[in-house]
């Protein structure tokens, strides 16, 4: 297999479960050293830190909340510490609690604006830092989602988060494109992970959901392992301000 991160350190927001982890462990399966970021799954970390370095790589975890705007410049540092650089960030922690517009508590709307959006905007920043630094460019990955482009009812604090990201992206991109660094996202569709497991242990909510998808199925974490790696190499030299649907083909099935 071809490696498309060999030499390049790597840092993924949220990576002790899920699509964040998938993303870390497929960057060290291309030859990267990875920092993850967790919020409490200790397990979780340790575990993916474990797959790293089985795959021969350097790994290193870094707790903290990401809406705490000093978690950003914390692990950037400590990732600098441990690997000397960053050469690619993956944002990618969120929180998506399902609950209704109508009596959405304050609560709820403010922390998933926190984590989803102030998180990354934050993150961002800290890592975009440190690349201008370095003097040798750099890819910023966010997680966004096919939920920047269209709604969903018990989702209202939700994907205003995740059109935000997509659009952080695209500014972003036009901000430190003078640097050579890179910012896109991929908006993934239905993947199976904890974020959705209550809401799809309802059957004909699953049903549904798999009926939506031209490809037939819903999404696995590792489905966003290649496009990840992918926009993080340089065979996306020339590729910034741009979005990757990740989706089976939900987004266009209309009828
Ligand atoms: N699963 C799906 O269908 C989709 C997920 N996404 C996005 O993918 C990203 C990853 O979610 P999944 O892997 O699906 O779910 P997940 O629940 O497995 O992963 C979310 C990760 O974010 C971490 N996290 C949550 N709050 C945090 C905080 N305050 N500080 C640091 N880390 C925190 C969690 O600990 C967890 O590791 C999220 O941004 C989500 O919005 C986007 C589209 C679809
Ligand atoms: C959590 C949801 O299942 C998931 O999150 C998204 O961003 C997608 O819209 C899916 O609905």
């Amino acid at each position: 297999m071809t490696k498309l991160l060999e030499g390049k350190t790597v840092l993924v927001t949220g990576a002790s479960a899920g699509i964040g982890r998938a993303a870390a462990i497929g960057a060290a399966r291309h030859g990267a050293d990875v920092a993850i970021n967790f919020s409490r799954d200790v397990a979780g970390a340790e575990s993916a830190v474990a797959e790293i370095e089985k795959l021969g790589q350097r790994g290193l975890a870094v707790k903290g909340d990401v809406s705490d705007p000093e978690t950003a410049t914390d692990f950037v540092a400590r990732a600098v510490e441990a690997f000397g650089k960053v050469d690619v960030f993956v944002n990618n922690a969120g929180i998506c609690p399902f609950h209704a517009f109508l009596d959405m508590p304050v609560e709820t709307f403010e922390r998933t604006m926190r984590v989803n959006l102030h998180g990354a905007y934050f993150m961002v920043q800290a890592a975009a830092n440190q690349m201008v630094k370095q003097g040798h460019g750099g890819a910023i990955i966010a997680v966004s989602s096919i939920s920047a482009l269209v709604g969903g009812e018990y989702q209202t604090h939700y994907t205003p988060t995740k059109a935000g990201l997509h659009s952080l992206m695209q500014s972003t991109a036009i901000a430190l494109g003078r640097y050579g660094i890179r910012c896109n996202s991929v908006l993934p569709g239905t993947i199976l992970t904890d974020i959705n497991k209550d809401d799809l242990a309802d059957d004909e909510k699953r049903r549904y959901m798999e009926g939506r998808v031209p490809l037939g199925r819903l999404g696995q974490p590792d489905d966003l392992e290649g496009p990840i790696v992918f926009l993080a190499s340089d065979l996306a030299r020339y590729v910034t301000g741009a979005s990757l649907l990740v989706d089976g083909g939900a987004f266009v099935n209309l009828q």
